[in-house]
């Protein structure tokens, strides 16, 4: 005698609104009009640059100060993975200090490269999947 389980998979469809916003210097002071309603941050790392990793710390550190964004899902691409001599996602991680980050915030780092297309699908998938769990959970 056996019991059969069945298991439904529904197609679950999201519609994501994304906004890429500039990373220079001068045009930083514009993100703050895409804070409300964000329910996700993408944060795009050169991991080629490690001289620009210490800026990149920093901006981040501010961003995620934002009560606006407190409850944003964080995905933190370790980008041009392609690039021999690139940082590996986590020696990123280490430098941007992310295991001590504020212990509510969901985040993922994940390392890509948007020249192959490597980890972008996986980033995006985990990044919507905690989107919609939180979603899900406060309806
Ligand atoms: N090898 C390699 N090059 C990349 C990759 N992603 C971007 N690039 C190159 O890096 C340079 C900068 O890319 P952008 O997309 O303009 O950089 P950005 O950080 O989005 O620029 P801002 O948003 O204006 O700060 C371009 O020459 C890209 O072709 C990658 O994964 N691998």
């Amino acid at each position: 005698m056996g019991v059969i389980l069945s298991c439904s998979h529904y197609l679950q469809i999201y519609t994501l609104n994304i906004w890429d916003v500039g990373g220079q210097r001068t045009i930083r002071s514009y993100w703050r009009n895409y804070y409300e309603q964000t329910d996700g941050l993408v944060w795009v790392v050169d991991s080629s640059d490690l001289r620009r990793l210490e800026d990149c710390k920093m901006e981040l550190d501010n961003l995620l100060k934002e009560e606006r964004l407190s409850g944003a899902s964080l995905l933190i691409l370790a980008n041009k993975q392609d690039l021999k001599g690139a940082l590996t996602p986590e020696e990123i991680a280490k430098v941007l200090n992310l295991e001590n980050m504020d212990k509510t915030r969901h985040w993922k780092i994940m390392g890509c490269s948007a020249y192959t297309g490597e980890g972008l699908l996986e980033g995006f998938d985990w990044l919507v999947q905690d989107i919609a769990s939180r979603i899900y959970m406060l309806d």
